[in-house]
């Protein structure tokens, strides 16, 4: 097995030919340089033959200099019939001016024949004398085979002689390409091997993944003796995606041993993630290994005591090896080690057999029971933890609220008003205020009531606001589930309401959302005192 392996990550090409994703040449610049920072060897970054946007970003990278990493042009092989010079699309990549370009060309017979409708022998030179062009501009070539492995299993013979015309061109890498993603681990290992021991150059794999194996097809081409791993870093590409790098770096580097990133650098390998997600506008699947948000949550009460003692117990790896980080959830099946470190924080002299510690894992269960859920709401469960340990006053007792409506509405800001009227210590309030909803309007009537008593409410915002309906059996008079998340510009926190009335659970979810940021204020003060 090599020792380097060498990534092409093709986010911003193949990334680009996912369905719902679309750069601006902003957003290829930045993500060119995330990946750049990260020490990625190679950046395909477009195809300056399709379109006038990819034209001007690589326009625009001249003036930009990347510390690590090779910016890469891709485009298509020559059209039969013509020469290299002549082709316009070749033309364009050479306009690119990038040093590195990947031309990818038809390994598989039937595509020869069928989908570019030329003859065998055309295809050959078509390889041959295009790589030969583009090498006597200076450039390091990339032959990517597509559709080498179908190509090779349809016809072998002429699939090999692609790769031998690529190389008698002199291109830098064979990169087989397994194109339509439903190849196996097993045929790619065998396949690559073949290649690799017939043919003296460097070789790289590039997998769809249209059966799910895209990561473990890449490993085994790389057991097989392939050395680049093309790919797109979160995953995203052309159907079903390419192989995702941020798995293959955190298998090949941090399991595997093999350097595909400079060693400092694998604790970014989230944070880039998060990066490149943020840019593309997309959120990545939560479940993503290594990088993913729940990757290293453990949820099941024995995984929660189990990590507790020992991290590895449940564990494949830290989480911050590669910048991510260990979440304990709270739910119905988490037990008493879950929640002890979150009572303790409250009261450090409650234990896991203290009575407390059970009433208040019965009340956790019972509320999941109703709908709650706090897992992304941790300060309402806080909150029922000081109710339990009878920590908690009450900020302030409502009176009532009103609602109106206006639709159609003379002016959508304004569409709802709301009334509160609220007691503190004796004194009422009452105030009204307007929103383009309901919510919106009663978040803004009861802030303005709470302002006159503790002017730090002023700096509070909600940040989202979702609601998932619980029991579509029942349609409309189903339970809804509101979470709130708040922020005062320094912390962020996030609170929950259940009702089957969306305006109450809201309330709910508001008025912990308030008591919440008032409770921390408090302890900050005294925090300060001391
Ligand atoms: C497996 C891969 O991911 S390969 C990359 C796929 N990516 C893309 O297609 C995205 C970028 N593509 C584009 O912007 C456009 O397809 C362009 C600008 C390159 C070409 O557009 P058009 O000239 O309108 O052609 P169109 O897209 O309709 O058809 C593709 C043409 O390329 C030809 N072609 C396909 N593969 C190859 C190849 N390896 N070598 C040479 N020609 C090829 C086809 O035969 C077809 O030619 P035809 O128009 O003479 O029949
Ligand atoms: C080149 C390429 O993207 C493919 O064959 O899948």
């Amino acid at each position: 097995m090599p020792k380097k392996i060498e990534i092409f990550d093709s986010t911003l090409r193949d990334g680009a030919q996912a369905e719902g994703i679309s750069f601006s040449v902003e957003d290829k610049i930045k993500i060119v340089k995330a990946l750049d920072s990260l020490n990625i060897t190679y950046i395909e970054a477009g195809n300056p033959g399709s379109n006038p946007k990819d034209l001007e970003f690589f326009r625009r990278m001249k003036s930009q200099n990347l510390k690590n990493s090779k910016l890469t042009a891709f485009g298509s092989t020559r059209r039969p019939g013509i020469t290299a010079e002549e082709d316009i699309n070749i033309q364009s990549l050479l306009e690119a001016d990038t040093p590195v370009v990947a031309v990818f060309g038809k390994s598989w017979d039937f595509h020869v024949t069928e989908i570019i409708k030329t003859t065998l022998d055309e295809n050959l030179n078509m390889l041959r004398d295009t790589i030969q062009f583009l090498k006597s501009k200076g450039k390091e070539v990339m032959f990517d085979a597509e559709h080498f492995f179908d190509g090779y299993k349809a016809n072998s013979e002429y699939a090999m002689e692609t790769l031998r015309a690529a190389k008698e061109g002199g291109a830098d890498w064979l990169v087989l390409c397994e194109t339509n993603g439903g190849a196996f681990p097993d045929e790619i290992y065998r396949i690559t091997k073949e290649v690799v021991d017939t043919f003296n150059i460097k070789v790289g794999i590039h997998c769809h993944n249209d059966c799910g194996m895209a990561v473990a097809n890449s490993i085994m081409a790389v057991e097989a003796g392939a050395t680049q791993i093309q790919g797109t870093y979160l995953g995203f590409g052309e159907r079903c995606g390419n192989a995702n790098l941020s798995t293959l770096i955190g298998n090949l580097q941090v399991k595997k041993g093999l350097e595909c990133i400079p060693k400092n650098q694998i604790v970014n390998l989230t944070p880039v993630a998060r990066y490149i997600a943020e840019i593309t506008n997309i959120s990545i699947n939560e479940r993503e290994p290594y990088i993913g948000n729940t990757a290293f949550a453990h949820k099941g009460g024995m995984h929660i005591d189990g990590v507790s003692k020992a991290t590895h117990s449940f564990e494949h790896i830290n989480p911050e090896t590669v910048g991510n980080k260990r979440r304990f959830l709270m739910s119905e099946v988490s037990g008493k080690s879950t929640i002890l470190n979150k009572i303790q924080r409250i009261n450090p002299s409650i234990t896991k057999d203290s009575p407390e510690t059970q009433a208040i894992i019965d009340r956790l269960k019972e509320l999941e029971h109703m709908g709650y859920q706090f897992e992304g709401a941790e300060s309402t469960f806080e909150l029922i933890i000081r109710k339990q340990l009878g920590k908690y006053r009450p900020f302030f007792e409502l009176i009532h609220y009103k609602i109106m409506g206006e639709q159609p509405a003379a002016d959508p800001e304004t569409s709802s008003s709301v009334l509160v009227k609220i007691n503190v210590d004796g004194q009422e309030e009452l105030t009204v205020a307007e929103g383009n909803g309901p919510v919106n309007a009663l978040d803004k009537a009861l802030r303005k009531a709470l302002e006159v008593f503790y002017p730090s409410i002023r700096d509070v915002h909600l940040t989202d606001y979702k609601v998932r309906v619980l029991d579509t059996k029942t349609a409309t008079a189903a339970k809804v589930r509101v979470l709130i998340e708040s922020s005062d510009g320094h912390n962020v926190w996030s609170t929950v309401g259940v009702s089957s009335d969306i305006i109450e659970a809201s309330w709910i979810a508001l008025v912990d959302s308030m008591e919440y940021k008032l409770i921390k204020d408090i302890e900050e003060k005294v925090k300060a005192y001391i």
